[in-house]
């Protein structure tokens, strides 16, 4: 390939690779498989400074503007960082600061570097006035609202020092907590994993829903300040007012004299870094003096007075002995690779994630292969590639089952979805049990005396194989019972008995669960798509499980936040005869099937009665939690989108354009606060 071929070929490759990453949140390859290319790519351009294209990725920052949010200028423009994976570069850098500005000392000031999206959030008067992303650079996405769901981030400061405009700087990012967390309830309701912490944070940012925003608990971490006066000589000072300003600092910074103490630091990170609370990717290394910063200056797409040194992902090579199959609550089947034991980042690994048929056939891998595994965020390592160097005379090919591995149905791959399904949902024994263990767990039934084995062993004695069988179990039924369980991981067996006291003591809590309010009692049923949330509102906008059962698609899709799927899959849970038995005995035990006095909202009037109502935008006497209350609390009904069935739109400050029009189209009345106000008087 000659270069000017190789040069449109990566031009072309990086730029589609900037658009899935920045716009869809999506790395179809590693970072420093991309910053490779982009290294290549860069050095055949200085060799051959006429081939370059104008939009070559070398020379502006990869971020876009999308058109689901207002588009703002930046005041001081946002770039991106140089990066290097060596030391030698780092070396080869401070040699180029000391040629720019010789015979001065220099400080640096090392920061972790937060894997997040960048974010610049703008003070007018103390007030927080407009949380902006990078974009391109120049211009970004107003994401304000969702800026002003971080609970570290101060609204409001006041101190004597500060200039009446300026800037803050930082990485918004998922912290491990969270992305766990949210991946748990992901998998809770049968849907995909999300990949990792940084693109879970990337999409998070750009929902258009603050509520479910500020559910997933993003945070951030500030490092820099900009304002038009310069009040600080140094960064040290600024990030020390920063601090001081009660602004969310990490602690991990440091200032160094000299680079051989920015290498220490380095070292001393690469391992230590994977206690932080959240996932890094290398470390950040700054000149100290501003002054010396503006006679450095920048290049088209990064400051020279700053690096990135970017540590390598920590990946160890070890060999796939066999992959088994394991068949979740929704019946999906999913490979997981069992390994030669390895030690990764500090602890032991056995075995890994493999996702889907699909990853197996990209991997290219054969049972008996080295292949790399890697660990991030995630609480399972996952494989990311295949040594073929390293390729041993007798590897297998891995046959991805045609049939349930455990109860020999065979697999159904419904269009568009990559996970294989076992349909046998009333007759294979790990969908059943799953199903009750979701019933059980603490955020629904919280039957935790049923925990660890018991489950299998009412399953296997016949006695429990669908929620209801719970509440007719008796004590001369479960006295007695007992089962030797063997922990797969250790091997070790113990027993578990029913004695007086453990049969006691479910009976208790079963009896104690009927109590349960009816939100999560419509969670722990488990319709597929319907998780906590989801069930909140269903619960909250219907009342009575009768009310959900007789609803259609469509009046589903009125619910705030409900979308076709989850409406369909509301509607044929309830059309199948088997969970509408399951409803009815579970009603009969007693169980909470419509909302609970606490959770009806105290009626005030009846003057928004039989109205549908919907907003937009931000309010001044209210924050949307409140506004959605006061509807009800008034008698109407809030709507999920502007449709013919839609009263009226309340308008507030920055309304959506996109209601804003449909309403209009629509002749859809549009009131401002104020009115609605006057409304409901
Ligand atoms: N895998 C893919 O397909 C793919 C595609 C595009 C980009 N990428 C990755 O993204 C990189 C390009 O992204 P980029 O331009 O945002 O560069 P970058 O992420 O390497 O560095 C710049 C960013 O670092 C962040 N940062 C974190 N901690 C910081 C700190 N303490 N001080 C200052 N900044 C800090 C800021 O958000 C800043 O915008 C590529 O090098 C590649 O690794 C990957
Ligand atoms: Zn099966």
């Amino acid at each position: 390939m000659n270069p000017q071929q190789r040069i449109d070929e990566l031009t072309g490759r990086l730029n589609y690779l900037n658009q899935r990453y920045y716009q869809d949140a999506v790395s179809e390859i590693s970072d420093e498989e991309f910053d490779q290319l982009l290294r290549e790519l860069s050095d055949l351009e200085r060799q051959h400074p006429e081939l370059k294209h104008k939009d070559s990725p070398t020379q502006h920052v990869g971020g876009t503007i999308s058109k689901e949010f207002p588009t703002v200028s930046h005041r001081y423009p946002m770039l991106s960082l140089s990066n290097t994976y060596s030391d030698e570069e780092i070396l080869d850098w401070e040699e180029r600061i000391r040629k720019a500005i010789p015979e001065e000392t220099v400080e640096y000031i090392c920061e972790q570097k937060f894997d997040g999206i960048s974010l610049s959030i703008r003070y007018e008067n103390g007030q927080l006035t407009m949380g902006i992303t990078r974009g391109d650079g120049t211009r970004g996405d107003d994401i304000t609202h969702n800026i002003k769901t971080l609970r570290t981030l101060p609204h409001r400061i006041e101190a004597e020092d500060l200039p009446p405009v300026f800037e803050v700087r930082g990485e918004g990012f998922m912290p491990l907590i969270s992305f766990n967390r949210l991946n748990q309830e992901r998998l809770d309701i049968g849907e995909e994993p999300l990949m990792n912490p940084r693109n879970a944070a990337a999409g998070t940012f750009k929902l258009q829903d603050s509520g479910e925003v500020s559910r997933r608990r993003l945070d951030c971490y500030l490092y820099s300040f900009l304002s038009d006066r310069e009040i600080f000589q140094t960064h040290e000072e600024s990030i020390l007012a920063l601090q001081r300003w009660g602004f969310n600092v990490s602690p991990t910074w440091k200032k160094c004299a000299s680079i051989e103490e920015v290498i220490a630091y380095i070292r001393e990170w690469e391992t230590k870094r994977f206690d932080l609370p959240l996932n890094t990717d290398g470390i950040v290394v700054k000149v100290n003096s501003f002054a010396q910063q503006r006679e450095l200056g920048f290049t088209a797409k990064s400051p020279r007075w700053a690096i990135a040194y970017k540590y390598k992902a920590q990946s160890v090579e070890t060999t796939l002995r066999s992959v088994s199959y394991q068949v979740g609550r929704t019946g999906a089947v999913t490979p997981v690779a069992n390994l030669e034991p390895v030690l990764l980042a500090g602890t032991i690994v056995k075995r890994a994630s493999l996702h889907n048929a699909n990853e197996i056939g990209r991997l290219g891998i054969r049972l008996g292969d080295y292949v790399f595994v890697e660990k991030g965020g995630e609480i399972i390592p996952k494989i990311t590639g295949v040594n073929l160097d390293r390729r041993p005379e007798e590897t297998e090919e891995i046959h991805y089952p045609e049939t349930c591995p455990v109860c020999g149905t065979p697999l159904v791959q419904p269009e568009g979805e990559v996970a294989r399904y076992c349909p046998n949902d009333k007759g294979c024994p790990p969908q059943i049990k799953g199903k009750l263990e979701h019933f059980i767990q603490r955020k629904a039934m919280n039957l935790d005396s049923l925990g660890e084995g018991k489950i299998e062993l009412l399953y296997d004695k016949g006695l429990v194989t669908n929620p209801a069988d719970f509440y007719d179990l008796t004590y001369e039924q479960l006295f007695g019972l007992e089962k030797v369980i063997t922990d797969p991981e250790t091997g070790k067996s113990k027993k578990i008995g029913f004695r007086e006291k453990t049969t006691q003591a479910i009976l208790n809590a079963i009896e104690v669960s009927k109590t349960v309010p009816f939100e999560r009692v419509l969670f722990a049923i488990g319709i597929r798509y319907v998780g906590e949330t989801v069930a909140q509102k269903l619960a909250r906008y219907f009342k009575t499980i009768d009310a959900i059962r007789q609803a259609g698609v469509e009046e589903l899709t009125n619910v705030p936040e409900i979308g076709g799927r989850i409406a369909q899959s509301v509607v044929e849970f309830f059309s199948a005869a088997e969970n509408q038995e399951l409803v009815a005995r579970l009603q009969s035990a007693g169980l909470q099937l419509t909302l609970g006095e606490e959770a009806i909202i105290e009626q005030l009037s009846e003057k928004l009665s039989g109205k549908t109502l919907l907003y937009t935008g931000t309010f001044r006497s209210f924050e949307r939690e409140e506004l959605e209350r006061l509807i009800e609390a008034h008698g109407g009904k809030l709507l999920s989108g502007v449709s013919g069935k839609l009263n009226f739109l309340i308008v507030g400050e920055k309304p959506g354009s996109s209601k804003v029009d449909k309403a209009r189209k629509l002749n859809v009345a549009m009131i401002s606060e104020d009115e609605f106000l006057n409304l409901i008087g």
